[in-house]
């Protein structure tokens, strides 16, 4: 096959992680949902995901963390490519491969964005057009996060974070990531966050007005101030040793320090991009964490790059 036969017969698309800026979490619902005011903000640590024809639906994936990604149905991706092929009436023979670079079960919503990224990948591989509101539905039944994933930049979540409201960033924010040996289940860490609530009276959740004002100028020092994650004592209670991670953030000079989501990557806002190295090679050297990366935000949604 030529080259040009082979670019026509396979999509990749590039999809970001992310961090949340606040996570105001509410009362569980009856559905066992939490109501949330989740500020998404894409960074800049990416997946590709290449979307191929096949005879019938396969993923692979290659990547640091590839072996604790799953390969069968429940993957993010294969969901994606089985939900759009049910809503067109045809069959997901797709193969899909993942390279990861996003840390697994980290809190920053790795299996989210390559279920977005094959969504995208398939819909541009099966020629179908869906619209952007076609695609951001199919999102949503995938997973509260998914729809964040699609598309990037910054964005007040609310309901279980899928309802979307695009926010104005002033500038770029310089961020290191703490990765931790092994994940952190999300059901598990907002079931500890019942359990450390009980009893409790739980505020509406409602964005800050300081947080959305220190994106919109773009100035980190403010942002700092105002970073909020109500998951933070949960995740710290299952894994009681992310506070040495946090602590050695910032005394390694971070404006702030924070658990990314549920959890376990650590996240820590800093300057500019020189104190984002030297941040990240503190963190390193301390022994707290299993690696440090640099980032900035904000990132594009997917995207198809070829
Ligand atoms: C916490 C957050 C913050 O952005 O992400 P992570 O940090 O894990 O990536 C999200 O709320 C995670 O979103 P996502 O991972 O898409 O969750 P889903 O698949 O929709 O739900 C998984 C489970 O998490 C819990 N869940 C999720 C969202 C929500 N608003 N309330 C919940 O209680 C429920 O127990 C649910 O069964
Ligand atoms: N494409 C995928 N990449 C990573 N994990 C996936 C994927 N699809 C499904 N999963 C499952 O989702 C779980 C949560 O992974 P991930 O989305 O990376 O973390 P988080 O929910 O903390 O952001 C994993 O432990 C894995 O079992």
């Amino acid at each position: 096959m030529s080259t040009a036969d082979e670019a026509l017969s396979a999509v990749t698309v590039r999809v970001p992680a992310k961090v949340n800026v606040q996570l105001a979490v509410g009362a569980a619902r009856p559905d066992g949902f939490h109501d949330l005011a989740n500020v998404f903000l894409a960074v800049s640590l990416f997946d590709e995901v290449t979307a191929r024809p096949a005879a019938a639906l396969t993923v692979t994936c290659e990547g640091p963390d590839a072996a604790r990604v799953p390969l069968d149905a429940t993957n993010l991706a294969a969901r994606a490519a089985i939900l759009l092929a049910q809503r067109h009436g045809r069959t997901p023979d797709v193969h899909l491969h993942i390279v990861k670079d996003i840390p697994v079960a980290g809190g920053m919503a790795g299996g989210s964005a390559d279920g977005a990224a094959a969504l995208l990948a398939c819909d541009a591989l099966w020629g179908l057009g869906s619209t952007r509101e076609e695609l951001l539905d199919i999102c949503a039944e995938l997973g509260s996060d998914v729809p964040f994933s699609l598309v990037g930049g910054a964005a007040l979540g609310t309901g279980r974070g899928e309802r979307l409201t695009a926010l104005d960033v002033g500038g770029d924010f310089h961020w290191v990531f703490a990765v931790a040996d092994g994940g952190l289940s999300t059901p598990a860490v907002y079931g500890e966050f019942d359990r450390l609530t009980a009893g409790a009276e739980i505020p509406e959740p409602t964005a800050s007005p300081a947080l959305l004002a220190a994106l919109r100028t773009g100035d980190p020092v403010a942002l700092a101030a105002a970073l909020t994650n109500d998951l933070q004592p949960a995740a710290v209670s299952l894994r009681p040793s992310l506070t040495a991670v946090l602590d050695a953030g910032t005394a390694a000079g971070a404006l702030a320090a924070l658990v990314s989501g549920s959890g376990p990557t650590t996240a820590f806002l800093v300057k500019d991009a020189a104190s984002a190295v030297s941040v990240a090679a503190a963190l390193t050297a301390s022994g707290t964490c299993r690696t440090a990366r640099t980032a900035c935000s904000p990132a594009p949604g997917a995207t198809v790059l070829r």
